[in-house]
């Protein structure tokens, strides 16, 4: 064999990807990218040995977006060691609360130079972090990591709808690494070295669109509905910039972009709380009726302390925090936020 021949073996050896969490969005990503590389081979790090065996032996993921076939590069273990073995980037999937826990459970088995990329979008109740600041301290180290975010249902990456989004991370040359690993003509991505901004606007989103949820909930039409949005907008400016995040990330695809798929769109699930308790059904009949995560319910208490912190007034996203704890009814809510003082634009 030719040194020429051995480079080129060594080239074509395949790149290995654990996905952590096989919800709809872990499930989504690993097809996007086993789909669009078939050399790539996507682990799906599962609790579930019964959706495992489903995975591997009929290609489907028969808990999350069961009616796609999954593409043969795509297998599931609940080995921590087996998932993470030879893989080169870690995708976490993972539901925000249960984060830290999970992280800690496989601490001693993911190599510290392995890169995580974080999809998930919220901020941690109790300690009030996201997850760039969660990841290191679950960890107990510094690991690479980039968070992905921007508008992207799970269903449409699988039906393979043109879809953008933004890589984040402090290292460029990740950022770069990742826009080539994910980018295909289906999926365009952007990358950006503000990961406070990407954080915090995807974390908040999620309480913006229960806030239009609500007022699509209680049918209260198409200006209140554009009213609330905007004044969200504006809230989520107000916070995100006290936190340090880029213009350019608000208004960018992370920012307005996730908010107006979110708050508009039918399939987020954060909405579809909101439109139920909009509608009078009880917080808690809604969360035990869905085995999806609603990240914006965790994150709505935490958003309340953030504006203590930052003295940043958030009439919109306060008012979902008192309507989750019940301390307002949606109806209750919106006639405070009407009749507080008029003010001057800013
Ligand atoms: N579904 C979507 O369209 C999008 C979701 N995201 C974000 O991705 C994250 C995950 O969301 P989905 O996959 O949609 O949620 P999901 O509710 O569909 O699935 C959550 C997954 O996490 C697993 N999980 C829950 N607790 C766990 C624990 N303690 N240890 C290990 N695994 C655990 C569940 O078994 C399940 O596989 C969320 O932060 C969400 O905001 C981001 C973009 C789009
Ligand atoms: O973040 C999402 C799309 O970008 C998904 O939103 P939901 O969690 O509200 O479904």
């Amino acid at each position: 064999m030719t040194v020429t021949m051995i480079i080129c073996t060594i080239c074509i050896v395949s790149v290995q990807v654990v996905v952590f969490g096989g919800g709809s969005f872990g499930t989504a990503m690993a097809c996007a990218l086993a789909r669009q590389k078939g050399d790539l081979n996507v682990t799906l790090l599962l609790r579930d040995p019964y959706v495992c065996k489903d995975i591997n032996e009929r290609h489907v993921n028969t808990r999350y977006l069961k009616e796609y076939m999954l593409p043969n590069n795509v297998t599931a273990t609940t080995s921590f060691v087996e998932a993470i073995q030879g893989a080169q980037y870690a995708i976490h999937a993972v539901p925000v609360q249960h984060s830290r826990t999970f992280l800690q459970s496989i601490a001693d088995i993911l190599p510290p130079d392995v890169p995580i990329i974080s999809v998930s979008k919220g901020l941690e109740v109790g300690s009030g972090k996201m997850m760039s600041e969660v990841i290191p301290s679950a960890l107990g180290r510094k690991q690479p990591a980039a968070f992905l975010s921007g508008p992207s249902f799970a269903k449409e990456i699988m039906d393979l709808r043109p879809t953008g989004v933004v890589a984040a991370s402090k290292d460029k040359n990740l950022a770069r690494e990742l826009q080539s690993l994910f980018a295909s003509p289906y999926l365009r991505v952007n990358t950006t070295t503000d990961v406070t901004g990407v954080e915090i606007c995807g974390a908040l989103k999620n309480v913006l669109a229960l806030a239009a949820g609500i007022v699509e909930g209680l049918d209260l039409g198409h200006n209140a509905m554009a009213a609330l949005v905007a004044q969200g907008c504006a809230e989520i400016r107000w916070l995100a910039e006290k936190m340090g995040a880029k213009p350019a990330t608000v208004s960018g695809l992370s920012g307005l972009g996730d908010i107006m798929l979110t708050c508009y769109g039918s399939l987020s699930r954060n909405r579809s709380v909101g439109v139920r308790l909009g509608q009078g059904e009880a917080l808690a009949d809604i969360l035990a009726s869905s085995n999806q995560v609603a990240e914006g319910v965790s994150t709505a208490g935490v958003v309340v302390s953030l504006a203590r912190t930052y003295r940043v007034s958030l009439p919109v996203l306060t008012a979902v925090a008192q309507v989750l704890a019940g301390a307002l009814s949606p109806k209750e809510a919106v006639y405070e936020i009407m009749n507080l003082p008029q003010i001057e634009e800013h």
